[in-house]
């Protein structure tokens, strides 16, 4: 293919991009601009969420598709599975370069990892949200929607993986996860951000070193349903039953949050040495929101067939787990995945 010259309208070609709107309070509206926290998610259209925010138009052509209107918590496998084949489709367009998924941010970093883990694309994907309804006082929908699709039509973004950004940051999709229930700074990564978006210009400092999009062994164009995965938070004086509860309704694996290193009672201990012989897969996360679970710490792994989390909180190892059971439910491949993702 010929290179434009420089200064040339094919040169300075805007970027295409495509914004899938879901709902979530960058979406949602409140009677009155002191209520930041009070309000309804998943009301204003995916074209008033555009027009609200001309600025996009001297950065990208977008466009925006209505794929769903909720709130995020309110997310399912289905939608899941539905957004991720819309997402794949889309970027094999030639005419599209990139994508954004305007999200509630309950369970954004869900959505994020598992785009990150099953759209086999280059092309950016960006998953954005915000803390405040567009009727609030210091609103940040509008600026991080600017930068999402900053972004999406940035050549910078080409498979750096999946990307959130909120409060001028370019987060990594498959690290970030909410830390803080009501304010703009409210996502987080242990790693650290990937950048910054300032102005219409996107400055990039690390890069994902896990497999992701192109380089991973999933395909959504190949996934029509996930298998059932649980997640059974830890505590002191636990019960049981509750295990038994995930199996009895399907669950094909188990996330254990457990305490500091994903630490599991004694007296829990047989319990899951059971649901393990019985064929369930059991993982130990940790309900501490940073550090790694590590095989054979706290817990002999290789003596009752267990597999460990690495970094990944409770939410995205049951994300990781359900996308690694459509392909095997081997220990020894599960626990490969959940070093390499
Ligand atoms: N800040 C938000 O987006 C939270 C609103 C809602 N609970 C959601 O996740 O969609």
């Amino acid at each position: 293919r010929e290179m434009p010259e420089s200064g040339t309208a094919a040169a300075t070609r805007k970027p295409n991009v495509v914004i899938l709107a879901t709902g979530g309070t960058i979406a949602g509206a409140g009677a009155d601009a002191a209520n930041s926290a009070t309000y309804t998610a998943a009301k204003v259209p995916v074209d008033k969420l555009i027009a609200a925010v001309p600025q996009i138009s001297t950065i990208a052509n977008v466009r925006g598709e209505q794929v769903f209107q909720i709130a995020s918590e309110s997310f399912t496998d289905t939608q899941l599975v539905q957004l991720g084949k819309r997402v794949s489709q889309l970027l094999k367009q030639d005419d599209v370069d990139g994508v954004v998924v305007t999200h509630g941010t309950d369970t954004l970093e869900e959505t994020a990892f598992f785009l990150d883990l099953v759209v086999k694309s280059d092309k950016p994907i960006v998953v954005v949200g915000s803390m405040r309804p567009g009727t609030a006082i210091s609103a940040d929908g509008a600026l991080n929607l600017l930068d999402a699709v900053t972004v999406a039509g940035s050549k910078e973004a080409i498979g750096k993986g999946v990307t959130v950004t909120m409060n001028d940051t370019i987060q990594c999709g498959r690290d970030v996860n909410k830390r803080t229930n009501v304010v703009p700074s409210a996502f987080y990564s242990q790693w650290g951000p990937l950048g910054m978006v300032v102005e219409g210009k996107t400055y990039f400092f690390r890069s994902l070193a896990k497999r992701h999009n192109t380089s991973s062994e999933f395909d959504i164009d190949q996934i029509d349903s996930l298998p059932l995965v649980g997640i059974v938070y830890g505590s002191g004086n636990m019960i049981p039953g509750v295990y038994d509860a995930e199996v009895q309704a399907g669950a094909k694996a188990i996330v254990n949050a457990g305490t500091g290193n994903g630490s599991v009672a004694g007296y829990l201990v047989d319990k899951l040495k059971d649901i393990r012989s019985k064929g369930t897969i059991v993982i130990r996360s940790s309900r501490v929101p940073d550090g790694i679970v590590l095989r054979n710490a706290e817990q002999p792994d290789d003596k009752y067939d267990w597999v460990v989390a690495n970094d990944l909180n409770p939410a995205k190892a049951k994300i990781l787990a359900a996308v690694a059971l459509t392909k095997t439910n081997d220990t020894k491949e599960l626990q490969r995945i959940f070093w390499e993702y």
